[in-house]
């Protein structure tokens, strides 16, 4: 007899925007956040399966509705704290559902600035970089949250090297004590699991300053570490990120390695453009390396 062994349900692709209005200046202030919100629900919802019973059934719609009115009862910065609060908020509400998992993309509105000040009410989008959560509530064990970032495209034009690897006869790959490195970052860090809702409003202040200084360690290390490898520079990220934050526990990166190769131009009137004359270079879409790496306390 086939059973449900795992199912989970929900409405992905939930967009929200929230403006903040500080009417203490003149003109008002406005701070404005843009985010992109999964909520998936686990439970008793066996029988919605298996026998058509739709009575456990809290409607994606619902899901929907309540991401809105939340986000509207409720501060959406941090996104860590949003998250904690909707995510309890299905557990609390629904008896039959033991699990509610909230993904939170949060994209980017910089501030203008304009005449050199900065404008109260205009933004723009400074690349595509993303802050993420994953906050999932737990009926009897608490709120578990990942923090991220991700899409955050880098480059450094020296600094790099690859060389010592291992060699045999499928090795071409020449060794390099100089080379583009290029990646776009996706990091996350995994707190502590918290009791409950009010264990995350008594950290509150720490998720904006970590999100802050796990971005600044990736780009101080990215850019001043004469780096051997991937694997190694991102291992010392993870080391920082750790030292700097006791209540993290992991901290994962995915680094895609994106090449930019040499061209020889010498077929051209003996044109040098390798090695220490290199210049032209050839971006790689594709196939790229990618280096996957969770440090753990
Ligand atoms: O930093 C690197 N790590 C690797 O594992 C690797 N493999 C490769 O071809 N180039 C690189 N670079």
């Amino acid at each position: 007899m086939p059973k449900v062994s795992a199912a989970r349900y929900g409405k992905d692709n939930i967009r929200v925007y929230k403006v903040h209005r500080d009417e203490s200046t003149n003109p008002p202030t406005h701070t404005v956040y843009e985010m992109t919100v999964c909520v998936l629900l686990e439970g008793e919802i066996e029988t919605s399966y298996t026998e058509a019973d739709n009575s456990n059934v809290v409607a994606t719609d619902t899901m929907k509705q309540t991401t809105y009115i939340t986000a509207k009862q409720n501060p959406v910065n941090p996104p860590e704290l949003f998250g904690a609060i909707l995510s309890q908020h299905f557990i609390d509400t629904y008896k039959h559902i033991s699990v509610a998992h909230v993904n939170i993309i949060q994209h980017r509105w910089t501030r203008m600035e304009v005449d050199g000040q900065p404008h109260p009410h205009s933004f723009y989008r400074d690349g595509a970089e993303k802050r993420l959560v994953q906050a999932d509530a737990t009926r009897g064990t608490g709120i578990s949250i990942r923090s991220g970032i991700s899409d955050l495209l880098v480059l450094k034009s020296t600094g790099s090297m690859f060389h010592s690897f291992y060699r045999n006869e499928y090795t071409a790959l020449p060794e390099t004590w100089d080379r583009i490195l290029s990646t776009s970052v996706d990091a996350g860090w995994k707190w502590s699991t918290f009791s409950g809702l009010e264990a995350v409003q008594k950290e509150v202040t720490q998720f904006n300053e970590t999100h802050i200084k796990a971005r600044e360690i990736t780009f101080r290390l990215f850019a001043v570490e004469e780096s051997p490898s991937v694997q190694n520079t991102m291992y010392k990220m993870c080391e920082e990120i750790l030292a700097a934050q006791s209540m993290v526990t992991d901290v994962d990166y995915s680094l895609p390695n994106k090449h930019y190769f040499e061209i020889d131009l010498s077929w051209h009137k003996g044109l040098k453009n390798t090695g220490k004359d290199a210049e032209v270079y050839a971006p790689q879409s594709d196939p790229n390396g990618l280096i996957k790496v969770t440090v753990s306390r």
